[in-house]
């Protein structure tokens, strides 16, 4: 008989709002499958601890057969024990009238103090998804606080930006979701990012990029780099139940593998697309199970391409260098 699949999972800003959708979507089974238990582990910080609880109590309530124990706090040295897996979606937001650096400086502390934290009391083995922003310069610090964890092991959200790159192209040419394939999302969680519609399918057919190029090129663009900022316009929040389920995606099909072409921030290595090393960069990569992915290599560059990848680079190297600052 197979021995029982236990992950022991961390979310940190547990109390939020993201957190709040993600919890029922990791403990139902909807993440990592049916057939895997939990250990949840649940961080936020101290003056949030009695909304954790509160969080908690729900939890608990949802009677979710998969869960084993939860326990919740604000240390991360005592969260984070023998992490299988952590899910940081907790930060300092951008208050109105912030700089980008306010904002850098205010994270740059959390993720150094929690990269430590992982790095003394998680699994060697432990994966990371970062999604609290700004999530790419986020993963970045924690990697380099955590060297005791491999690099590919560290992944930043891109994926909703990727679902919501399929949604426009589904509306656009009045597909089905499920059979729109293959876009990618280069670079940056943030304004900057490229989304690039050039090799997309529909049911397998390429998508005719070319008919309808100004749109791929104008207002697809700028729909998909603005989508979170609309959302917080019009609803007065950031996204939650999408990024909840971006972050669900993402590591589903990091854990079980998929055939798609997805999008994932991973630490570049200087081997990719001339995208230079120690950045977090958003990629087009393969998941292959079992938290592996692949790069996909060999796509075509153009002009236009190139030059808004290099927009989306130099914005993540004054990150990194602003970061590193501190
Ligand atoms: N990558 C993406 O695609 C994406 C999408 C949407 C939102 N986000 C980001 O996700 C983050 C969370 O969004 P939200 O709507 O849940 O925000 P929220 O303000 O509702 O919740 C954030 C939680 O994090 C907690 N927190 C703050 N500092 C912490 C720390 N040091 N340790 C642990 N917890 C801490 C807060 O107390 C709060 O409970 C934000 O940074 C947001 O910008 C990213
Ligand atoms: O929180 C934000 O600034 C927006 C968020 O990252 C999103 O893409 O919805």
């Amino acid at each position: 008989m197979d021995s029982e699949k236990i992950l022991t999972v961390i979310i940190t800003g547990a109390a939020g709002q993201i957190g709040y959708s993600l919890i029922p979507l990791v403990a139902s089974g909807q993440t990592f499958g049916k057939d895997v238990k939990l250990h949840l582990r649940l961080l936020d910080i101290e003056s949030q601890v009695e909304k954790l609880k509160g969080v908690v109590m729900e939890t608990q309530d949802c009677a979710f057969p998969l869960v084993l124990s939860i326990e919740y706090g604000y240390d991360p040295e005592v969260i984070f024990k023998d992490a299988d897996v952590g899910i940081f979606v907790g930060g300092f937001p951008r208050l109105k009238g912030m700089e980008r650096k306010d904002l850098i400086d205010k994270n740059v502390k959390i993720f150094k103090e929690q990269g430590k934290a992982l790095n003394e009391v998680a699994s060697p083995n432990c994966k990371v998804l970062v999604v609290a922003n700004p999530a790419n310069t986020n993963c970045l610090i924690l990697s380099k606080n955590c060297p005791n964890i491999p690099k590919e092991n560290f992944t930043a959200m891109t994926r909703l930006d990727h679902d919501r790159a399929l949604n426009q192209i589904a509306l656009r040419t009045e597909s089905r979701l499920e059979d729109v394939k293959n876009v990618i999302v280069w670079g940056n969680h943030s304004s900057t990012q490229y989304p690039d519609a050039r090799f997309a399918t529909i049911k397998g057919e390429s998508l005719d990029y070319k008919g309808d190029e100004d749109y791929y090129k104008g207002d697809f663009i700028s729909t998909v780099q603005k989508r979170g900022a609309a959302i917080i316009e019009a609803r007065g929040f950031s996204s939650s139940m999408s990024a909840a389920n971006a972050a669900s995606n993402h590591l589903r099909d990091w854990y079980h593998g998929s055939e798609d072409m997805l999008s994932m921030s991973i630490l570049s290595d200087g081997t990719h697309y001339d995208i230079d090393d120690n950045l977090c960069f958003s990629f087009p990569v393969k998941c292959t199970g079992d938290f592996k992915h692949e790069v996909i290599d060999g796509l075509d560059i153009d002009d236009f391409s190139r030059e808004k990848m290099n927009i989306t680079q130099k914005e993540l190297t004054d990150e990194r260098d602003l970061g590193e600052e501190q």
